[in-house]
């Protein structure tokens, strides 16, 4: 037991994840949550409801957001630090609005947010921060007083996310046969976007081809590859890569798709691939279906020896990532100095995301930002 940490002048924590389903009857509800006014193609939902019943129309999401919310309420007791975590989803019970609305009757005024998305784009950013916002106005339209709602900033490049991966790549190396393991590339994947999206991601000062998305991205990727070859006395050569890719074929999205990649790989006399899932957080069905399963199958298709490495999860240290997060974010609350932890040529994210970042199609009011309309 160390002193105690101060969350003033935040009394919760809301873990502010996705949903998913958790029996084949919620399959096509939760498909139909996910894809309101998105403009998906029948034929993808078909498929991707085929990806669900595949797992018995179980995504394991929610399951592992129960092993992180058990993991954060451990490291938070364990360092002093006495702050209540909450948990809402986007799309599956339980329901953000719902969440919200349990916290407002607790009687908590200051609640900071931790998004289970650690870059910046509409998807990973702003869309939470509308889902916040529709929330606020619902509890506002039943007559609670609306808390103060903060987002966390982006965490992509602080070492308690970055160490478990590294791990996990070096890991997924050692289990590769040791003819082929130092020649092994890795392929750093992450959801493929819209490229207007990219392009538009993060504030808008700094947006250039593939905008804060790609560029957070290739930041990771070398991170982690560089400690890959610090740890282990190997260079390999690694790229960043693409997947999941939804929406109408004429719309150009981020490429390569990690299936051609794979092909291309094996084309050029590469003799393994590590597939390491950086842009998601834990191992749900973008990780369990688009790579386990479907790009697992083109690498045995091509013969191509493959392992994919592990996502962050419940890792203890992941926890106390986020320790530091909301420590960080409390002092600056507080008006205190604070020395933000972060790795690569980044440097720490905003905490406050400004007005027009990760811009939508169609505007709509996003909370937790500096253009919330409940600030
Ligand atoms: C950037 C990003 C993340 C990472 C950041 C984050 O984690 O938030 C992410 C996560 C996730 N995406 C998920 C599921 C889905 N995403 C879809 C559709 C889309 N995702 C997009 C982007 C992202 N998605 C986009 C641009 C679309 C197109 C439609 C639109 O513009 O809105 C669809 C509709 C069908 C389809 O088109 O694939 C589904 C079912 C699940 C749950 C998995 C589970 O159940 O285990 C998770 C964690
Ligand atoms: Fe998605």
């Amino acid at each position: 037991m160390s002193d105690v940490l101060d969350p003033t002048p935040y009394d919760a924590l809301l873990l502010l994840s996705f949903g998913g389903p958790e029996g084949p009857d919620d399959v096509i509800p939760f498909l139909e949550n996910v894809t309101r006014g998105r403009g998906i193609p029948t034929e993808r939902l078909k498929e991707v409801g085929e990806h669900y019943f595949l797992f018995g129309g179980v995504s394991p999401i929610n399951e592992q957001n129960r092993d992180l919310l058990a993991v954060l309420r451990k490291d938070f007791a364990d360092h002093g630090l006495d702050l209540p975590v909450y948990w809402g989803n986007r799309n599956w019970a339980p329901y953000l609005t719902d969440t919200l609305r349990d916290m407002v009757r607790d009687g908590h005024r200051r609640i900071l947010v931790l998004a289970t998305s650690a870059y910046a784009s509409y998807s990973g950013c702003r869309q939470y921060r509308e889902n916040l916002a529709d929330s606020l106005a619902t509890l506002r339209a039943e007559g609670l007083e609306l808390p103060e709602v903060d987002k966390l900033r982006h965490y992509f490049n602080h070492p308690g996310f970055l160490e478990p991966m590294i791990d996990g790549v070096i890991e997924s190396l050692a289990d590769l046969p040791e003819d082929v393991r130092d020649g092994a590339h890795i392929a750093f994947c992450t959801h493929s976007i819209p490229n207007s999206a990219a392009d538009t991601s993060g504030p808008v000062e700094e947006h250039g081809d593939g905008g804060a998305y790609v560029r957070q991205h290739l930041d990771v990727s070398r991170l982690i590859a560089e400690a890959v070859r610090e740890r282990t006395g190997v260079d390999h050569p690694w790229q960043l890569v693409y997947q999941s890719r939804s929406g109408a074929p004429h719309i150009p999205w981020l490429e390569p798709d990690i299936c051609d990649h794979l092909q291309e790989r094996h084309a050029a006399g590469v003799p393994a691939v590590v597939m390491a899932p950086i842009g998601f957080v834990s191992d749900h069905m973008e990780v369990i279906y688009d790579l386990d399963t479907e790009a697992r199958a083109k690498a045995d298709e091509l013969g191509l020896p493959v392992r994919r490495s592990a996502t962050v999860g419940a890792d203890p240290r992941f926890a106390a990532a986020i320790r530091d997060l909301v420590v960080e974010r409390a002092a600056t609350e507080r008006g205190q100095q604070v020395t933000p932890c972060a790795l690569g040529a980044l440097g720490p994210s905003h905490d406050l995301c400004p007005v027009g970042c990760c811009p939508a199609r169609a505007p709509r009011p996003a909370a937790a930002g500096a253009d919330s309309p409940y600030a």
